[in-house]
């Protein structure tokens, strides 16, 4: 119902009958905001107090302080990111154990003071603790707990505290703590001997000082961050940092791992690969090209500055490279979906120089460098296998050579979008060492969520006015208020049906002057009725700020995208893996193709095109045509619904390889066999030169799903199922969207295999039904509102969708094409219309040949005919006839007429063959004898290039594709058509 959607502001606030409510209800108030206080989550009115004048001068100092802190140095922190007070106070307890400790030493008084708070505590190590809590503090000021994750700092320093007191116990002869508290001060302080006596007492003083030595070592590295295995690089690093040295010695992982230092072990699996393909990085030369290298290992961006998914943690103030130097271009074999660089090719100072002279966005430099380093250095294309490479194979050892049937090859050669004209050239998707992703800085920051506003107050009294109108005993307890709507709590006296409630809808809507009000009974989990108002004052949603969510950072996943907010204005987030498919349904103007956006654009910034690709099918041909060009595409965003149905079988065909590749190597899922890739543990036979790579996740989406079942429901819907059914495994999920959630369009074999939906308003509550098999969709509000069903879950959660403005989709798909450029892959297309050839003939084969031989025969192409001679129903002959017509035997229906016969007698042979299953240069050839233009197409198919341009079947004709779609009428089997007229039987 589209009126769903343009629904007009309403204004239930400033209605005469919520105003003369207001005044009439003061009577009960006082109880009824004490029943709300218990249960309220946001909207008690607290009253305003001024700030205490001690907390304003002590965040005053605070800031002050925490302000000369950050001056020196490169860090921003902004206001509202401050948290000084905390770190204020450590730098004050710093300053008084300065002055106790330090410099008045000998001071009677300043002793007694010291045995009593640092000193009889932490024993000497209070004469360290000004330092320590100076560092802490200035750390503090400059790194907030709320913006960065400091518990590891902490946890790690509390456990240094505790082992140097306990050992500093042990080193001054273990006093007992009555011995006075001034001895104990001069020891390990009561920290100390609470850490080292009952140790000493257990495995002797040398025994537990053995075991604080290694707790020690461990709250070292756990302040530094370090894995055992990287304390070489981390004193390298600290080596370098405090003397500016060059670190010679380990610019690469590939030093540590010949050096048998011990980092050895984490570059054990890069080696190891290595030496399988026959190639070494380990070389005194400094000029050579150390591909195999990690963005880690080679130091391209230091350790302190990377958070867990690999991204610099502020990048855009500190400008990232977009193209790491040269020496630093590596693939990265710790993330999941990215494989070591196959080939290695020595190259020549100059080269190192012109990337390495400078920021990496010196685009110009960059793109000489590449021209050099693949143009003219290397014996072929620069490359560095990643995932979904094609590799010029030119002058390699053969051992480098993928093979055909690799597992994972979803580049091809195919056209390049993404670098305009006089752009250097990005490096290509394959090349995921160079890959950084968005960030997050590029989504704008929404308007801030209420809690609660003037509208909501005036909601409660209607709704109050209401119950006490009709005599119910029922109160409002509360209200959560979401960006779109707000979910009012009502309660009910003892003994009040739940129906007095719910059959009031109307006359609450009435009240609240709003026709879309949702009752819940009860709320899923509480003892509470909620009734479901729309915001008159509603909020936008914004994508940035859902991905910059608590929740959105601790999930590193690639596939999890932001959906938007609930109705208690919490952060939607889902992992598409996890639904593993996901139907869309909604009106027109209801929001889906905003979701989509906003979907595509997570998965833009969060995932490398190493780790998620996407196949975009767009028959609107405007709502994705921001993403063109984007390297995680496998082939340009499809608008054709017949090459979308094509492309539908690409991704069975896909999806079947992967599967046999799981099963040959005795993996369950994707995962595993991506994790077993990475950790080099598959062995392949002895005779075997495939290289395994780990695949990515395929992601389909399909922006009107009707548009493909128009053109072909029984192809589609078979791919569709097919890769519904099976596809979890092997990593592929699909997202189907439409505007006309029918049965037609949502068959019953598509609902039953996609089980995660998202409900948009939609018109009716059958079509709410036909996508969430409940109500409840048609009484949503357009714009974003939605009702989210994912798979396994009963109750719908309300959801408003986040929204992406095109000029942040622009940057994003500027900074994603900048870094790398798409490999499309011809053969989505080609193959899959060899496939769909087989497949749609189903069991119809012996069928079809006969109808073939009958009509080349007789070179008399009718429908009729076939009806009588093969004693099949109508439909029958003419989805023969149909599938005559796509094989180029006969052309196209003209009313009433017979078909005209494209193959002569002659070449009859040739096209049953080729009906069979034969080569389709048969009837190309078969073609070709009769029509011209059908014999170039055929050609075209046949010889793998791609339809385009004067070749595509599909796209020169648009008349005939938009007629396609109907299916094709002739007379109706009582009536005679020219066959008939001939009068043969
Ligand atoms: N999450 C959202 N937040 C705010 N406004 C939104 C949101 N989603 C959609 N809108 C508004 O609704 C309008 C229509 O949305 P959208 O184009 O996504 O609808 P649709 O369901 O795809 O429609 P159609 O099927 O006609 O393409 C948008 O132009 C925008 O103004």
């Amino acid at each position: 119902m589209a009126t769903s959607s343009k629904s007009t502001p309403r204004k239930p606030a400033s209605t005469p009958r919520a105003t003369r409510a207001t005044a009439a209800t003061p009577r009960k108030a006082p109880a009824r905001t004490t029943a709300a206080q218990k249960t309220v989550k946001y909207p008690v009115i607290q009253e305003e107090k001024g700030p205490n004048p001690l907390v304003s001068l002590w965040l005053g100092l605070a800031h002050v302080t925490g302000g000369a802190a950050r001056a020196f140095g490169s860090e921003t922190l902004a206001k509202e990111e401050r948290r000084d007070g905390l770190p204020f106070l450590f730098f004050v307890l710093a300053v008084a154990g300065a002055i106790t400790e330090w410099f008045l030493a000998s001071n009677a008084v300043a002793v007694a003071i010291n045995a009593w708070t640092f000193g009889g505590l932490f024993g000497r190590v209070s004469y360290a603790l000004p330092v320590i809590l100076m560092l802490l503090a200035v750390w503090l000021f400059r790194h907030p707990s709320s913006v960065h994750d400091n518990g590891r700092i902490g946890i790690g320093l509390s456990v240094f505290l505790v082992t140097v007191s306990g050992l500093c116990h042990i080193f001054s002869q273990a006093p007992d703590p009555s011995e006075g508290m001034e001895v104990l001060a001069l020891a390990g302080g009561v920290i100390g001997w609470i850490a080292a006596a009952p140790l000493a007492a257990l495995i002797t003083p040398a025994g537990s000082a053995a075991v604080l030595i290694v707790l020690l070592a461990l709250s070292l590295f756990i302040i530094t961050k370090t894995p055992p295995n990287r304390i070489g690089r981390r004193l390298r690093e600290l080596y370098v940092y405090l003397f500016g040295a060059h670190d010679e010695a380990g610019d690469g992982g590939a030093s540590d791992g010949a050096g048998g230092s011990p980092d050895a072990n984490a570059t054990a699996p890069v080696a190891a690969k290595r030496g399988r393909r026959g190639r070494s990085s380990e070389t005194d030369d400094p000029n050579m090209l150390d591909l195999d290298a990690t963005p880690e290992e080679s130091g391209a961006l230091p350790w302190w500055r990377r958070n867990s998914s690999g991204r610099e943690e502020d990048p855009e103030s500190s400008a990232p490279p977009l193209q790491p130097r040269i020496e630093d271009r590596t693939p990265a074999p710790e993330g999941p979906f990215e494989s070591p660089a196959e080939v290695v090719h020595p190259t020549d100072l100059d080269s190192t120089e012109s990337f390495g002279s400078g920021l990496l966005h010196d685009m110009e430099a960059a793109e000489q460098a590449i021209k050099r380093v693949t143009g003219e250095i290397l014996p072929g294309r620069l490359q560095t296998t990643g995932l979904l490479d094609d590799e010029s194979t030119e002058g390699l050892p053969a051992f480098a050579t993928p093979i055909p049937d690799a597992p994972l090859d979803l580049s091809g050669t195919g056209a390049v979008l993404g670098a305009g004209e006089g752009m250097p050239t990005p490096p290509p998707a394959s090349d995921p060492a160079n890959y950084r992703l968005p960030s997050v800085a590029n989504l704008s920051v929404g308007e801030p969520s209420k809690a609660r506003s003037a509208v909501n107050d005036d909601i409660v009294r209607a709704i109050t006015d209401v119950l006490k109108q009709f005599s119910v005993d029922a109160t409002v307890t509360g209200f959560s208020r979401g960006p779109t709507v707000t979910r009012y709590e009502i309660e009910l006296g003892p003994g009040v049906k739940v129906e007095r409630v719910t059959a009031l809808s109307k006359n609450l809507s009435y009240a609240v002057a709003s026709n879309e009000v949702r009752i819940l009974s009860p709320i899923p989990g509480r003892s509470a009725i909620g009734i479901e108002i729309p915001n008159t004052d509603r909020e936008t949603v914004s994508l940035g700020d859902v991905l910059r969510s608590q929740k959105a950072m601790n999930d590193p996943h690639p596939m999890t995208i932001g959906v938007g907010k609930d109705v208690e204005g919490k952060f939607v987030l889902a992992n598409l893996a996890k639904m593993p498919h996901l139907l869309v349904a909604g009106s027109t103007g209801s929001g889906k193709s905003s979701f989509i956006n906003s979907m595509v654009t997570s998965v833009l910034m969060r995932a490398k095109p190493s780790e998620v690709r996407m196949v975009l099918i767009d028959p609107k041909r405007v709502e994705l045509t921001a993403y063109q060009g984007v390297p995680h595409l496998i082939t340009p965003i499809i608008t054709n619904p017949k090459k979308a149905a094509e492309a539908l079988s690409w991704v069975v065909k896909e999806m079947d390889m992967r599967y046999d590749d799981l099963e040959s190597f005795g993996f369950r899922h994707i995962d595993d066999f991506n994790r077993a890739v990475i950790n080099d543990e598959i062995q392949l036979p002895p005779a075997s030169q495939r290289v395994l790579k780990p695949y990515p996740y395929l992601l389909v989406v399909v922006d009107e799903l009707a548009d493909l079942m128009m053109v072909a429901p029984r192809d589609v819907e078979d791919s569709i199922v097919r890769i519904t059914q099976l596809a979890r495994a092997s990593g592929i999920h699909l997202v189907l969207a439409t505007q006309r959630p029918s049965v037609d369009v949502v068959t019953g074999l598509i609902k039953a295999n996609v089980p995660s939906r998202l409900a948009f308003a939609v018109t009716s509550v059958t079509d709410s039904r036909v996508i969430l098999d409940q109500p409840g969709a048609d009484k949503l509000i357009g714009q974003g509102d939605a009702l989210f069903l994912p798979m396994g879950s009963s109750k719908s959660i309300r959801v408003q969708g986040a929204w992406v403005s095109e000029p942040e989709i622009a940057k994003v798909v500027e900074h994603v094409t900048r870094q790398a450029r798409p490999e499309y892959r011809d053969d989505v297309a080609v193959t899959a219309e060899k496939k769909q050839i087989d497949a749609d003939i189903g069991d119809d084969l012996e069928l079809l040949l006969a109808a073939a031989e009958l009509v080349v025969n007789t070179q008399f192409g009718s429908t009729s005919m076939l009806q009588r001679k093969l004693k099949v129903g109508f439909a029958k002959a003419g989805r023969l006839m149909d599938l005559l017509e796509s094989r180029e035997i006969v052309g196209p229906s003209e009313g009433s007429k017979a078909r005209d016969v494209l193959v002569t007698a002659e070449q009859l042979p040739e096209v049953l063959s080729m009906i069979r299953g034969g080569s389709t240069a048969g009837a190309a050839a078969a073609g070709s004898g009769a029509s011209a233009s059908a014999s170039a197409g055929a050609a075209a198919a046949s010889a793998g290039v791609p339809a385009s341009g004067a070749d595509d079947r599909y796209g020169s004709d648009a008349v005939g594709d938009a007629l396609s779609q109907y299916p094709e009428v002739e007379a109706d089997s009582s009536e005679e058509d020219a066959w008939g007229l001939t009068g043969r039987e």
